[in-house]
């Protein structure tokens, strides 16, 4: 397992294929260096590349999630894209704006579910990165806020585009233009986590209940899930069933059709090959 300057990659026990992913600047409250989206999308292609990673768990060391981006890289943000051209200039500020938004759409491209465990803080970047994720707990101390519009930035690595489908487009309106911090329970009634959980070491055992049940089905109809939500958030009913089709009639020659069904048949737990 590679070695990270801001992040931890944990195995949950020797047998389980369910992954930890932390967050590791606990000093400063997980704050999101260039470092870090450097090193998020490598950490996540080397868990969806090893067979043994049925299901990530990513979440923060330390008292917080994540406190948004790390303030630094907001003030260099001006001088390294600096060119004696403003369009260079402008060329080299997008090129960087992408290079973030590419890490964070990292979560996506990964086949395997990505599951955050929210405690403390969620603010700025760190709502980004949760609202890429395919599930979302927190604790009853969480609390959140898509905190861009007070630096004076429009939000630009993905929430303003995935917030709206996840708590509803006026819903996500109000939060990102006011920059309100809104609780864990104010959380779970828009839509943004499925459940919150009274502490820290409840929501660990909740996530963890969560993610050996995924790990125990079909990696490939876990992957398909994914996959085939994803996609379809951007596509019409119609072009979404087309996508599904052209995807089953691939996946559904797979034999875990078969041992899922004579594994019920049965009454056994189903053995199902890594992905
Ligand atoms: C192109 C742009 C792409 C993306 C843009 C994203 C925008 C954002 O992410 S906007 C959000 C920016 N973040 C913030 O405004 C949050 C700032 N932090 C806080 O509000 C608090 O630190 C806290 C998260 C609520 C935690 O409070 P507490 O537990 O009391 O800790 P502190 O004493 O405040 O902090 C300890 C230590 O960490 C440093 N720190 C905290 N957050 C950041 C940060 N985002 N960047 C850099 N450093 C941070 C803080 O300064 C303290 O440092 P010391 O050296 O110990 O003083």
């Amino acid at each position: 397992m590679e070695n990270y300057k801001t992040l931890e990659i944990v195995q949950r026990s020797p047998k389980s294929s369910v992954f930890h992913l932390n967050l590791n600047r606990p000093s400063l409250r997980n704050a999101l260096s260039l470092d870090f989206f450097s090193e998020f999308p490598k950490a996540l292609d080397s868990l969806d590349q090893n067979p043994n990673v049925s299901v990530i768990i990513l979440s923060g060391n330390g008292a917080h999630f994540c406190s948004g981006i790390d303030l630094k890289v907001l003030d260099s943000i001006s001088e390294r894209s600096q060119s004696s051209d403003r369009g260079r200039t402008g060329e080299r500020l997008r090129r960087h704006i992408k290079f973030l938004q590419d890490a964070i759409t990292a979560i996506e491209h990964c086949r395997k579910p990505v599951i955050a465990g929210i405690h403390g803080a969620c603010i700025g970047a760190g709502i980004d990165v949760v609202t890429a994720c395919d599930i979302r707990f927190c604790t009853e101390d969480a609390f959140f806020s898509v905190k861009e519009v007070d630096l004076a930035i429009t939000a630009d690595v993905g929430t303003l585009q995935r917030l709206p489908s996840i708590v509803g487009y006026g819903n996500a309106v109000e939060l990102a233009l006011t920059g309100r911090r809104f609780s864990g329970s104010e959380a779970k009634s828009l839509g943004l986590v499925s459940t919150v959980f009274a502490s820290k070491e409840a929501m660990d055992e909740g996530i963890r209940l969560v993610a050996e049940g995924i790990a125990a089905k079909s990696p490939l109809a876990v992957t398909g899930t994914k996959a085939v939500l994803l996609r379809g958030r951007d596509l019409t009913v119609d072009q979404g069933l087309d996508y599904v089709a052209t995807w089953n009639s691939g996946m559904l020659l797979s034999g875990d059709l078969a041992e899922a069904v004579s594994a019920q048949i049965q009454k056994r737990k189903p053995v199902f090959a890594k992905l």
